[in-house]
């Protein structure tokens, strides 16, 4: 590795969801100085609940807010199932995080799948892309979009997005999303952004937690064994921070930063 990731180990994930909080609003505030929007990737599994605890606290004080006008939400990879579907991990983020939000709340501009072409996998990445170029530039004048965050988790194997160990998709170097129909985690069928779009983005942040993770922790941060987590650790180093709870990381050796922005 080069520069190195930050791995950021919390006592709790209430401990955790406050410093993510934080790194969100600073990540946030890059993006609106960028370009005046903040472009955010989200995945499913178990973040969406750690976002909404970091999300739906009270702000501080003003420069503690969150300014959901601004955010677009996209999704990291998502699930070839319809948008109310319990597999949708849409359906998960809203269920969690956008209906909780309190009334009143300027809404956030959420980018989800075509569901019309749900039978064709293809299809539905082909126009995710689309959905991206029109957001970030055309392709011919952008060779990746670049997101400002993209918020992943990391499966018990080493994957994340829908980028699993082994697969020929991490291989892919000209899509920006990519269809699956083998997915060896339910269900097989998904998009999924690709490695070079993933490791393009200005930061990355990987949320970890539980000692469920501990063993492929220290495979990803000891070994590294060519997993998907460890490649994006790798091509990204210091843009990449690990919001982990000590139960996660019981074990491992790699150094754990003080949290800092
Ligand atoms: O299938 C998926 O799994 C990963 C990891 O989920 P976790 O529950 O272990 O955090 C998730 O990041 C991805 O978005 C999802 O589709």
């Amino acid at each position: 590795m080069g520069k190195q990731v930050n791995l950021y180990s919390f006592p709790s994930v209430d401990t955790l969801a406050t410093a993510l909080r934080s790194y969100l609003i600073s990540c946030q505030e890059a993006g609106l100085e960028r370009h005046g929007v903040f472009k955010v990737g989200v995945s499913g599994g178990s973040l969406p609940k750690t976002l909404a605890q970091a999300l739906l606290a009270p702000a501080k004080d003003e420069s503690d807010e969150v300014k959901w006008e601004s955010w677009e939400i996209f999704f990291a990879d998502e699930r070839a199932v319809p948008l109310n579907h319990e597999d949708s991990n849409y359906a998960l983020l809203k269920k969690e995080l956008l209906d909780k939000l309190p009334q009143g709340t300027p809404q956030p501009t959420v980018h989800t799948i075509d569901e019309s072409v749900l039978d064709d996998t293809q299809e539905l990445a082909d126009r995710y892309e689309q959905t991206l170029v029109r957001s970030f530039a055309s392709r011919d004048s952008v060779k990746l979009p670049i997101f400002d965050l993209l918020l992943l988790g990391c499966g018990p194997d080493g994957h994340t997005c829908s980028l699993f160990p082994g697969h020929e998709l991490l291989r892919e170097t000209e899509a920006w999303v990519s269809p699956i129909e083998d997915s060896p985690k339910p269900p097989p069928r998904r998009i999924t952004l690709t490695l070079p779009v993933v490791t393009h983005a200005v930061r990355v942040a990987f949320v970890a937690t539980g000692s469920g993770k501990k063993e492929i922790m220290k495979d990803i941060f000891e070994e590294g064994k060519g997993l998907p987590c460890a490649l994006v650790n790798e091509a990204t180093g210091e843009r990449c921070s690990w919001f982990v709870d000590n139960a996660a990381v019981e074990g491992v050796s790699y150094p754990k930063r003080p949290f800092s922005l």
